[in-house]
């Protein structure tokens, strides 16, 4: 395993190298120009050039934010801070008297979570100077359109960010990605740096968390995108109209100017009735009515030409080489928030056909592994998503076969092992049951449970499907590849871009993409090459 960054070093890179020196008088000034209540203990002229929310990864002249978390109150880690160099505290009433102590002048906030955004973009510069931002909501799709986005920008000739689940980039510099939307004083730091690095367009995904915890406040986006709502993540919301309220909020013109909205199911009607930012719905369906209509979808290899009809007859075609009918729906919105931004209709257009942004490699994400068998790594990890990505992948060939490798992972909900199981009996020929992450939970009892919901799926319609359960998971994509003709389709499911597999808590190396590559070479198959993977074989094809 490659050694982690430390906090310090991984929040250097989400940085300016150079910044001004506020002065918490400037702060505090800013504080209550937006409506927020605050005063100063100490003294008001100091000066801080960074702001940080982790003692870990103070660097000196910071701002330390002292805010209570979900198991302590970061005024814990105050003398931490002041240790490692940090000129200032801010904190609430809470955190007053262990910040006070220290002897470093304190910015005592009513609400820390409130004034982060703020202050990081007034430290950082970033409510002057700030990549046009194009941010994505919703529960799927986004890392996918979010690819896309920068495709069609760089295609545009932009100098793109991205800032994402599994990766930040800044121009051409790559940065580990930590959250899917980081801490807003990282946010900002980020854009600051982009700024420098001459980056003049970023996409990034917006999660329902950063949205609940203020990371993206302080940051305006140009156009914002929502994909879809399923249930998700409702350990943080409680329902799911709470988890609708909360993306909800990205769609307020204090927050985008723009938003285009995909309202193929009733949540994101909602969302377009709600949001007052200015708003194109979209429909991919054609079962909706909305501004814009994808109309004319024809198969094209694993992918689908498509068009878009606008307003006043205006009409975009394009393709994606992206397998799923989902990837249809992920790139007309990708094509709709660049023409949002204001792009000419004429100049996009020509973009799309010449160079074919839409047909962009997304780490495991429906990603081509080969054309012949139809060999595809892709993250689904819950029965829909699986559902969907394996009925969109059987071939037209007749009496080809569709071959899935997967598993469910362990010290998570266990109900959806079986429903998992009967998915993939009902809508593949050959089930291959392996590991996924099974954390520190025994392997055995999570494969027979997906291979118990499998066989019963096939006792209840009498399927043909064949079942096996195989491990290791090397294994499994080894005999998928043995099994697999030239006209099938071999889907490995459920752990996408990921690298490593934790089995009885330890950490072991693998990457499906490179695993399935490997196989297919084995058994005289021919995989593209391609540069992002990990360890890749790409000239024994
Ligand atoms: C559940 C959750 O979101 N937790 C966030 C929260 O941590 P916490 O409340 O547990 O913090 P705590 O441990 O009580 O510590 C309190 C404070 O002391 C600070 N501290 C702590 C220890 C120390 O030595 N020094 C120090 O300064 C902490 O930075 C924190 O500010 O506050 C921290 C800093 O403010 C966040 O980094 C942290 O995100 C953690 C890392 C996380 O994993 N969040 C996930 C759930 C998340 O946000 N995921 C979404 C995507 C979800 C999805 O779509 O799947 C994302 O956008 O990535
Ligand atoms: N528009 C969509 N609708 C439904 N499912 C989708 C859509 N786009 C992608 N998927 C499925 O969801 C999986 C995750 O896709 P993607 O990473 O683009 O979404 P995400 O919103 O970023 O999710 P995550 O935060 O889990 O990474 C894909 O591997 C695919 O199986």
């Amino acid at each position: 395993m490659p050694e982690a960054l430390t906090p310090r070093a991984a929040e250097a890179l989400l940085r300016p190298t150079s910044t001004g020196n506020t002065t918490l008088r400037a702060m505090l000034e800013h504080l209550h120009e937006t409506g927020r209540g605050a005063n100063i203990i100490g003294n008001d002229a100091a000066t801080v050039t960074g702001i940080t929310l982790d003692s870990r990864a103070v660097q000196p002249g910071d701002l330390y934010i002292a805010a209570p978390g979900a198991r302590f109150h970061g005024s814990r880690f105050a003398a931490d801070a002041a240790a490692a160099g940090a000129a200032a505290i801010l904190t609430d009433l809470e955190g007053e008297a262990a910040s006070s102590s220290l002897g470093l002048p304190v910015l005592l906030a009513n609400d820390v979570r409130e004034a982060i955004g703020e202050l990081s973009a007034l430290i950082y510069g970033t409510d002057e100077h700030c990549p046009e931002l194009f941010g994505l909501t919703g529960t799927n799709g986004k890392t996918t359109t979010s690819y896309m986005i920068r495709s069609v920008l760089r295609a545009l000739g932009r100098e793109t960010g991205l800032v994402g689940t599994i990766e930040i980039s800044a121009g051409q510099t790559p940065i580990p990605s930590i959250l899917t939307t980081p801490e807003a004083p990282q946010l900002h730091g980020l854009m600051a740096r982009m700024v420098e690095l001459g980056v003049t367009s970023a996409t990034m995904e917006v999660s329902s968390h950063s949205l609940s915890y203020r990371r993206v406040d302080g940051l305006r986006f140009a156009v914002s995108g929502f994909t879809n709502l399923t249930q998700d993540h409702l350990d943080l919301h409680g329902s799911m109209q709470e988890y609708f309220a909360t993306k909800a909020a990205l769609f307020d013109l204090e927050r985008s100017d723009r938003a285009v909205i995909t309202v193929d199911d009733d949540w994101g009607h909602a969302m377009a009735d709600h949001a007052t930012s200015e708003v194109w719905t979209l429909c991919t369906t054609g079962e909706r009515d909305a501004d814009w209509m994808v109309t004319n979808i024809v198969a094209n290899s694993l992918g689908h030409d498509f068009e878009l009809h606008g307003p006043d007859n205006l009409v975009l075609r394009a393709t994606t080489g992206l397998p799923g009918d989902f990837n249809v729906s992920n790139a007309a919105l990708a094509v709709l928030m660049v023409l949002a931004s204001g792009v000419q209709i004429q100049e996009l257009q020509e973009v799309l056909e010449a160079a074919e942004p839409l047909t962009v490699e997304v780490p495991g994400r429906m990603q081509i592994i080969a054309h012949s068998p139809a060999a595809i790594v892709d993250f689904a990890h819950n029965p829909d998503a699986l559902a969907r990505a394996l009925s969109s992948v059987r071939s037209t060939v007749p009496g080809s076969k569709v071959i899935v490798v997967f598993g469910a992972t362990g010290e998570r909900d266990a109900s959806k092992r079986p429903i998992m199981g009967a998915v993939a009996a009902k809508h593949a020929d050959v089930v291959i049951v392996t590991d996924d992450d099974p954390h520190s939970e025994d392997p055995a009892p999570i494969r027979e449970a997906v291979a118990e919901g499998a066989r019963c799926e096939i006792a209840a319609h009498a399927l043909q499907t064949e079942v096996h359960v195989i491990h290791p998971r090397a294994a499994a994509i080894a005999a998928a590849a043995a099994m697999a003709g030239e006209n099938d389709t071999i889907l490995v499911a459920g752990r996408g871009h990921e690298v490593f597999q934790e089995v009885m808590g330890v950490n072991l190396e693998l990457d499906d993409r490179a695993e399935l590559r490997r196989a297919l070479v084995a058994h005289g198959f021919s995989p593209l090459a391609s540069s992002e993977d990990s360890d890749l074989p790409l000239d024994e094809g």
